[in-house]
């Protein structure tokens, strides 16, 4: 095993954690916050329109390069492309100082992390740092309890199984009593991770990156078959609705239409994330749904950009013409002349 203290391979961080659990939230305080480190990004999301490019906040003077990945899941369809860019990055090493791996929220991390060991130049050249998973305290036991169908994975269980680092995040939502509950119920499905509280996904960067804390005995340990490439499956029942969609968006007739989807069938409605453009607004408006919460802010202003509405929809059993026809129904009415 080679020595941290002399080991020059770039450190790899893959960050993952269930749907809305915050990795987006961290990510974005690692690209703004000043920590000198140059850093590559590669992103993947789930679903059919990519909405976190729209989300990912930036510096100006940006040390950092990002690579989206949105045909398909990290962990399965897509890793020959993973593959493919850690090899682009890897031939430019001196000049990075870390690769930062955000999954999709239904993403399995054994995969990921088994990437790192497989083919001789990538072990040559990276070195798996840590596996951080952020969890959604006020969400995950519901995930963790789910029921899957035959042959299926629970991924929030995997998350946590594989996490070298647990963010216990979103502590606002739960009392101290809830909160200990489930740590209990994290430590129960891994011993060892360090689990550190927060509230959005505030945690020391030294903390989450370059902290050589993936230990690959420990995952033997757990998962004899780790270096195997081994077949996984997902629940088919969980699928994405997307849209993008030029026009202007009557607020009233948007917040009705949240309001009633999330109260009807916010159960199964995992996630909800758009940027959308509201009639009477000059601002971009992002919009956060996870189960029955929801929220929006105006973030940067629309300026020359084409005004168009990007908005996924993650959930089990979505019925999608009612959610495409209700969508459809809130455009507000052009104006008259
Ligand atoms: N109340 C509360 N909300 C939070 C906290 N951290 C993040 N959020 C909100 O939770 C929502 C989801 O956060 P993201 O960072 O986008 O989550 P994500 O894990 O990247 O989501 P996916 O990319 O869909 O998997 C957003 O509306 C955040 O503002 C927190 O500590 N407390």
């Amino acid at each position: 095993m080679a020595d941290a203290r002399v080991d020059t391979r770039v450190p790899v961080t893959v960050l993952t954690g269930f749907l809305g659990s915050g990795k987006t939230t961290l990510l974005n305080r690692i690209l703004t916050e000043n920590h000198g480190k140059k850093l590559a990004v590669i992103e993947n999301e789930f679903g059919e329109v990519g909405v976190d490019d729209a989300l990912i906040t930036r510096r100006f003077d940006t040390q950092e390069e990002i690579f989206e990945m949105n045909n398909g899941c990290i962990c399965c369809t897509v890793r020959g492309d993973l593959i493919r860019i850690l090899g682009k990055l890897l031939k430019r090493k001196e000049k990075l100082d870390g690769i930062l791996i955000e999954t999709t929220g239904l993403a399995d991390p054994a995969p990921v992390a088994q990437t790192f060991f497989m083919d001789e130049s990538m072990k040559e050249f990276a070195r798996l740092d840590g596996i951080i998973t952020l969890v959604d305290a006020k969400h995950i036991t519901q995930h963790l309890d789910e029921e899957k169908p035959e042959g299926a994975e629970n991924e929030a269980v995997e998350q946590v199984v594989f996490a070298d680092r647990l963010l216990l995040n979103k502590t606002d939502l739960l009392s101290e009593d809830e909160l200990a509950a489930v740590e209990r119920r994290l430590r129960a499905i891994n011993k060892v991770a360090p689990i550190t509280r927060c509230q959005n996904a505030v945690v020391p960067i030294e903390s989450v990156l370059d902290v050589h804390a993936f230990d690959l005995d420990r995952i033997l340990s757990i998962d004899p078959s780790f270096l195997e490439d081994g077949e996984h499956e997902h629940d088919q029942r969980i699928t994405s609705i997307g849209f993008e969609k030029e026009g202007d968006l009557d607020m009233d007739k948007l917040n009705a239409w949240i309001s009633k989807l999330l109260q009807q069938r916010g159960v199964d409605i995992y996630r909800m994330k758009g940027v959308l453009s509201i009639r009477g607004s000059d601002d971009k408006y992002a919009f956060h749904a996870v189960h029955m919460l929801f929220s929006g802010e105006t973030i940067e202003a629309w300026g020359e950009a084409p005004r168009v509405n990007k908005l996924i929809v993650i959930g089990k059993n979505l019925p999608r013409d009612e959610i495409v026809n209700a969508f459809n129904a809130c455009f507000a009415e052009p104006t008259p002349m």
